[in-house]
Formats: C-alpha cells, structure tokens, sequence
C-alpha cells in the first residue's frame, strides 16, 4: 500500500473536518513578524467575544495585558488592533512617538465612517485637522475659556440649574438619572453659547432630544458593533443599533447646520460674537474654502465640540454627586473647606482654586476613579512603527487604555479605593503623586477641551457644594461608587437622590 493510499484510508468526513478546524485555528493565529502578542483567536470572529457584551471592556483589557503586556492585539473579525495599557507604553506612543500616532480611524470603524466622517475635529487627520485644532484653540482662548467673561457665563448657568434643582428638591427625591439629564443642558449651554452665542431652555423640546440621543450615542461600544468586525454586513442590512447611531449623527449635524443658517442671517464681520461667526468670516470674507474651512467641516466641528463637551462634563458631575452621597464625611469637608474660603456666600471664583486644596484633590480623584473616557478616542499609525520592542504596521488602530493608567497598583496603591486625601502632600497643599494620570490623554491629541472642563467643573462642585447637601432618602439602598459599566464613556449607576438646599 502506498503512502497516500495509507493517508486516503485514515481520512474520512470527521477527520477532514478536525483537520480543516485545526488549520482554520491556526491560521487565525498568524500575525506579522514582530506584532504584539495577544489572546487565542476564533477563526473568522477572532477575538470578538471579548467585547461584545463585555460590561467594561478597558477593565477585561487590563486584564488581558496582565498575561500578555502592556501592548497587546485583538482581531475583531477582519478588524487589527492593538491596546495599549500602562502610562510608561502609552507615553511612548502618544507623546513621544506622537507624529505616528495621530491618525483616526475614519476609514477603518464602520459607525465612523458612516456616522461621523473625516471632516471635523475628532475624526479627522493631516494638515487640516492640525489647522482646524489651531483655529478652534485660539477660538477658545478669544472666546473667553480662562476669562472672566467665561467664569460668569458658567456661574449664570449654574444660577439657572439651582433655580431647576430647588424645584425638584420640592418633589423630595429625584432619580440620579434626571439629575444628569439637568446636567446635561446646563453644560452644554456653556458650549452652545460659545460657539453659537444663545442658550437653550432645559425644556426646549429639540434640545431635549438631542440631549437623549447624545446620552444613547456615548452608552454603546462603537467596537462592539457588528458592521466593524464584517464589512460585508453593511451592504446586506446594517443592525438597528448601528442605524440609531448613524441617525444620531445625522440628527446633531443637522442642528447645527440650523445654527449656523441662523447665525447668516445676522452675521456682523465688525462683531465677530462665537466660534461660528469667526468661521464664517475666515470662510466668507477671505473666501479661504480650504478642506478645513468648508462649511461641512465647520458643521462637523461644531458637532464635535458639541458632543465631546456636553457628555464628559455633565457625567463626571453625576459622578461627583454620587462620591458626595456614598462618603458624607468627604462631602462635610468640602462644605467646611468651601465655607472658609468663599465666605458671605458669595459666588466661587476660580481665584478661590489655589486656596481649596481639598476641592482639588476631590476633582482629581473623582476622575481617576471613574475614567469618563476609559478606552480614549482610537488612534490609528500613520505609518510602521516599533513600540515596546514590537513593530505595528501603517494604519493599525490604537486605543489607551486610560484605565490601566489610573488602576495600576504600583502607580495607585488600593486603586478602587476612593481616597482625596492622596492628592494632599504633607504641608497639607494640593499635588499630584503619580506621573500615571492621563484623564485627558496626552500628546498632539489630547482632549482639546481639557482647560474648558476643568474650569466648569470645578465651578459646578464648588457652587453645588456650597448651596446643596445630596444624600439619599432613608432607607434607601446605596449605590457602589465604582465604575462597572461603559460605552464609550463610563455611566454611573441610578439611584434615588435626596437634595437638600442649605441654609
Ligand atoms: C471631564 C471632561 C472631559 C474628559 C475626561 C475628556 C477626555 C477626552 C479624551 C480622553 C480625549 C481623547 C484624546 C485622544 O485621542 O488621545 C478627548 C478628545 C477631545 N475632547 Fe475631551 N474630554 C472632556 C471634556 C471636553 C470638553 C468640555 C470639550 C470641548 C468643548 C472636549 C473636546 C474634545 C475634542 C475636540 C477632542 C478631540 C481632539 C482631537 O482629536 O484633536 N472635551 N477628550
């Protein structure tokens, strides 16, 4: 008998079908030379399971990176991407390899590139994002972000949210949730009325619903969608939930294009008064329709401003409410510290900020534990690179996982432990412990907004603290003051809220 004859013998139907499952497996493990190692892939759906339902995916990632380092890949059907976990590796990524880390995954995320697009400021990459974020700083900075001017516009729009929290504080208790919701209009005021120059009332019907489906849009996992993993999936029918997404853009986009049609019709090149109208003077009056300066892109900026700004604040001020509720002795600190500083009860000023350590130290801590944007925004190699010791091919998307920066042992000693005081040196001022805080991210990419939100919320906590005592009514069952849930931001939970104006 020959050798094949042998072969022939042993091969019948369900040794065929092990042997194609074997080569199938193995050739789902293939990567290229040097890539980053990570966990077993499934043929066809690689590591898929890992985020689809995963309640916190930068808190399994973390994990993952514990058995197989710091930067680690993951194949999501026909998706590559690599993590990258740990201050030390995400520094040298972003910061001091930044030029290769700039690109955005436009072309390569489904709800990306359908929804959201290139144009913009979030999404976009090369030359005319780089002009278009030099444009929009200086615009902040014209505009007020750091001025008096700013300070009153947030403190008038706090003054508006009390005068909603005293009619709710009627009603007894309230739901955490609604609470946000309020919250959510107050902060995004201050970013309409920078770069639209008008407020909305909290019960403008449009607004509301923006507002709602903003809130929806940052819940889901833009990776845990199906259209990502399997493009071909987008010419048979795309999922209801990628639908709604796509139509959340489309509804914010057109807005704000209301906004700006708005804005024509009174426009003023001698008084330039927000962001809008300074675009419509570089776009109009130089008649400079570069690919950062066409309509479209200014519309899409605005959106982006509009949603980066409104969620992130307005959830880290829920976040702040329920540490006030879970610990009432951190929350009688704060009150005595604000107290002795801002006195006659006069509204806090950011001049007050040096001088309220533990405010400060509340601020930072709150925002290590709860990682708004735990996975960042996704950045993509604008060509190879060699990171860690392992190389990572041109166009490979890569997220930080800013969790892993905030949760590390070594950095963080007890990291779930909700601490303040860890930010107070021994003279009793306020300092930073740890080089491993990056709720902004770092790098040419960095949240554009950092100096923004920092400003509102501190001035929101402070006037909150200052006015209010938040607790829950007796009885009433206490939330765990920890992060177990994420979309693209971290939610906290819902729970029974008990306001309280102070005397
Ligand atoms: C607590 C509040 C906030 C947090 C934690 C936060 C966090 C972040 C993070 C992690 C990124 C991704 C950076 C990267 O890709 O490496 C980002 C990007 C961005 N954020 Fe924020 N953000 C906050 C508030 C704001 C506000 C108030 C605004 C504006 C009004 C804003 C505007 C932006 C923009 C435009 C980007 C994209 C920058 C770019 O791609 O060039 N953010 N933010």
């Amino acid at each position: 008998m020959s050798i094949t004859q042998l072969l022939l013998s042993y091969l019948d139907v369900p040794t065929v079908l092990i042997f194609l499952i074997i080569l199938l497996f193995l050739v789902a493990q293939r990567k290229p030379h040097r890539y980053p190692p990570g966990p077993l892939r499934w043929p066809v759906i690689g590591n898929l399971p890992i985020v689809i339902g995963a309640k916190m995916q930068a808190k399994d990632f973390m994990k993952i990176s514990q058995k197989h380092g710091s930067v680690f890949s993951l194949r999501l059907g026909v998706l590559d991407m690599v993590i990258i976990n740990g201050y030390d590796a995400i520094h040298e990524a972003f910061s001091e390899k930044a030029e290769l880390f700039t690109g955005r995954p436009h072309d390569l995320i489904y709800i990306i590139q359908k929804g959201i697009g290139k144009k913009g400021l979030i999404m976009n990459e090369g030359p005319s994002w780089h002009e278009l974020r030099k444009m929009i700083a200086v615009a902040f900075r014209d505009f007020g972000v750091g001025k008096k001017t700013l300070e009153e516009r947030i403190l008038d729009e706090c003054q508006a949210l009390f005068e909603v929290l005293d009619s709710k504080q009627k009603a007894q208790s309230i739901q955490s949730t609604n609470l946000q919701r309020t919250l959510m209009s107050a902060v995004s005021n201050i970013i309409c009325s920078i770069t639209f120059g008008d407020r909305f009332q909290y019960t403008d019907k449009q607004f509301v619903k923006l507002l709602d489906s903003l809130a929806r849009f940052f819940r889901t996992s833009a990776l845990a969608l199906p259209e990502n993993a399997f493009p071909f999936l987008r010419f048979i029918r795309t999922s209801s939930q990628t639908e709604d997404m796509i139509g959340i853009q489309n509804d914010l986009r057109d807005f704000v294009r209301q906004q700006v049609e708005k804005h024509k019709e009174t426009f003023d090149p001698d008084n330039i008064r927000d962001i809008v109208d300074l675009y419509l003077q570089v776009t109009g009056k130089e008649k400079r329709q570069t690919k950062a300066f066409s309509n479209e892109s200014m519309v899409r900026a605005i959106v982006d401003l509009f949603s980066a700004g409104t969620e992130t604040t307005s959830l880290s001020t829920t976040w702040a409410i329920l540490f006030l509720v879970c610990y009432p002795e951190i929350q009688r600190e704060l009150h005595k510290e604000i107290m002795q500083v801002i006195d006659n009860g006069r509204r806090p000023s950011l001049q007050d900020k040096p001088h309220l350590p533990y405010v400060q130290a509340f601020i930072s801590e709150m925002m290590r534990v709860v990682n708004i944007a735990p996975t960042s925004v996704p950045h993509v190699t604008q060509d190879e690179v060699e990171l860690c010791g392992y190389v990572i091919p041109k166009r490979t998307v890569c997220t930080a996982n800013i969790y892993s920066v905030h949760m590390d042992p070594k950095e963080w000693p007890e990291p779930e432990e909700f601490r303040p005081e860890r930010w107070i040196n021994k003279n009793g001022e306020f300092y930073k412990p740890s080089k491993a805080f990056l709720p902004f991210s770092l790098g040419p990419r960095a949240c554009l907004g950092e100096q923004l939100a920092r400003i509102e919320f501190f001035l929101f906590l402070t006037s909150m603290v200052q006015q209010y005592e938040f607790s829950t009514p007796i009885g009433a069952q206490l939330p765990r003051p920890f992060p177990e849930r994420s979309g693209i931001t971290t939610t906290p939970p819902d729970y029974e809220l008990y306001i309280m104006k102070r005397e």
